[in-house]
């Protein structure tokens, strides 16, 4: 479906997109930058019910989906539980999962939000 791109990012929008530039550096062997196929993960599809990858959340901050930042923690956070409920815990996924949403929730704690919305009128 056509959606209509949007001409000017509104600081909302660029907020997240800092925040999604951080997050994805911190993927340094880009476990999660694109979405998982059952080739790489036997059974993901029928074992992770709600997939989400980077590349999916960049789609949507660029159609304008996420209007609150709880919107964008929850794709976050799902992404990261995702990768735990369906890697067992000696994994390397396992492990980049629990490290990225430790990182993930600092950066969108309440004290930075507090500073971030000093600047936003
Ligand atoms: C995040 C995750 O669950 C994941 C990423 C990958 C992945 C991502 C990029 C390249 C190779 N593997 C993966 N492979 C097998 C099982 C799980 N995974």
């Amino acid at each position: 479906s056509a959606v209509p791109s949007q001409a000017s990012v509104g600081p909302f929008d660029q907020l997240l997109s800092y925040y999604l530039s951080y997050l994805e550096r911190k993927d340094d062997k880009k476990f999660f930058a694109f979405p998982i196929t059952d080739v790489i993960a036997p059974n993901y599809s029928s074992i992770v019910k709600h997939p989400v990858d980077f590349s999916t959340m960049r789609k949507k901050l660029a159609r304008g989906y996420y209007h609150t930042l709880s919107q964008f923690k929850g794709d976050f956070e799902l992404m990261c539980r995702n990768a735990m409920t369906y890697n067992a815990p000696d994994t390397i996924y396992f492990r980049a999962a629990k490290k990225l949403s430790r990182i993930g929730a600092k950066l969108v704690s309440k004290d930075r939000l507090k500073n971030a919305k000093r600047f936003v009128h």
